[in-house]
């Protein structure tokens, strides 16, 4: 028997999927009128701030039931739909494909962006800085590791701008070709990996010999090639390299987020809840460090992160990364940033950016594996 009250409720959605196409051909219409204009005052495709603002106003008028992160994943796919109807955004970041960097780059730009792997992170920023790549989205920190260095030398080195950020909760498996644990002689990882893994592997795989992998989608590669091996890695990695996952969620801590941040050649617009990162060295004298510290103390600023890191031109000097709260053109941030830099030896805006929430990571579903969150 035909449902007539279902059939009727299917002609409504019909009817509204109709309007909302109608709708976004209108949109992409106005995206195309300001591509014309980007390209005329020669001005880049991709601007974060004005993405970010679009999406925020979206969550907050949002009435539901459609949850906010649900808007946010539409609005994902739409963004990216609209910059590639401009000129296709070029993405590079260290591959092969399905690192976890790759995953945050997808949960940044959406699947329509051009996605370029690199084989080393010093690659993901040449890219960029030679202008093959648009952005370049690449692991600053770690939840339980700390500060990826590699990263932080590449910042003070290249003369590149952080013009975003994102958390993605970093879940590994135990990948292999094998059936079970016993026959597994081998463990192909990422040293990163292999930190956040300990106490898991030294439970479960005390006997297998380890191989640092520089990523850790290569890992899984490795790991494809020899079935006496096994890989720590992304179940996305495991899929597209042919593994079988044995063990999921095998980090020691839950709630193993890395912090990406996302990298451009321009100065990014404010959004009203920005984050500054800076770069800056100080005297070798006391208080030094603290003279800078109060300045942003004095101007009410919040500091979310200070790590340092040895000056490699310098040995036994030290580098300080920073963020804080606010924009940069803010006015009571240019003034503090202005005078701390009158009190350091090195000084560098790193850039400002749309803040994101630590407390609510891009969470990459195993099971079906879709972003959510
Ligand atoms: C349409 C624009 O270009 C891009 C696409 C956006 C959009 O679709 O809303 C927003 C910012 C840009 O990254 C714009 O700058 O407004």
């Amino acid at each position: 028997m035909r449902d007539h009250s279902l059939e009727k409720l299917r002609r409504g959605i019909d009817a509204l999927d109709q309007e909302i196409l109608d709708r976004l051909n209108r949109r992409m219409r106005l995206v195309e009128q300001i591509g014309r204009i980007k390209a005329e005052k020669g001005l880049d495709t991709f601007d974060p701030g004005r993405e970010e603002a679009v999406c925020r106003r979206l969550v907050e008028a949002n009435p539901g039931p459609l949850p906010a992160e649900s808007v946010r994943a539409i609005y994902r796919e739409i963004l990216a739909a609209s910059r590639k109807l401009q000129q296709p955004l070029k993405v590079t970041f260290l591959g092969p494909e399905w690192t976890y960097s790759h995953l945050a780059a997808l949960s940044v730009f959406g699947h329509t962006a051009r996605y370029v792997p690199q084989a080393a992170l010093v690659d993901v920023f040449d890219s960029l800085c030679k202008g093959l790549s648009h952005v370049a989205v690449v692991p600053i920190e770690n939840s339980l590791e700390g500060g990826i260095g590699q990263t932080m030398d590449l910042l003070y080195e290249r003369p590149v701008r952080v013009v975003g950020e994102c958390y993605l909760e970093v879940a590994h498996c135990l990948c292999s070709r094998a059936a079970d644990f016993g026959s597994i002689g081998k463990l192909y990882a990422h040293p990163h990996a292999l930190g956040q893994c300990r106490k898991w592997i030294s439970e479960h795989l005390r006997h297998a010999e380890i191989f640092e992998c520089a990523s850790t989608a290569k890992a899984a590669r490795e790991a494809a090639a020899d079935p006496a091996s096994a890989a720590l890695c992304n179940v996305k990695a495991a899929e597209h390299y042919g593994l079988s996952v044995l063990a999921e969620r095998v980090e020691d801590h839950p709630g193993n987020t890395t912090r990406f941040i996302v990298l451009g050649l321009k100065e990014n617009t404010p959004t009203g809840d920005d984050k500054t990162s800076i770069l800056f060295a100080v005297a070798d004298k006391p208080g030094a460090l603290y003279q800078v510290l109060d300045v942003f103390t004095l101007h009410g600023l919040n500091m979310t992160r200070i790590e340092s890191r040895p000056n490699r031109l310098h040995p036994w000097q030290y580098l300080f990364f920073a963020d804080i709260g606010g924009h940069e053109k803010d006015k009571h941030v240019e003034d503090a940033l202005k005078e701390a830099a009158s009190r350091t030896t090195f000084f560098k805006v790193l850039g400002s950016y749309p803040r994101a929430n630590p407390r609510n990571p891009i969470r990459f579903d195993l099971e079906r594996s879709r972003f959510g969150g």
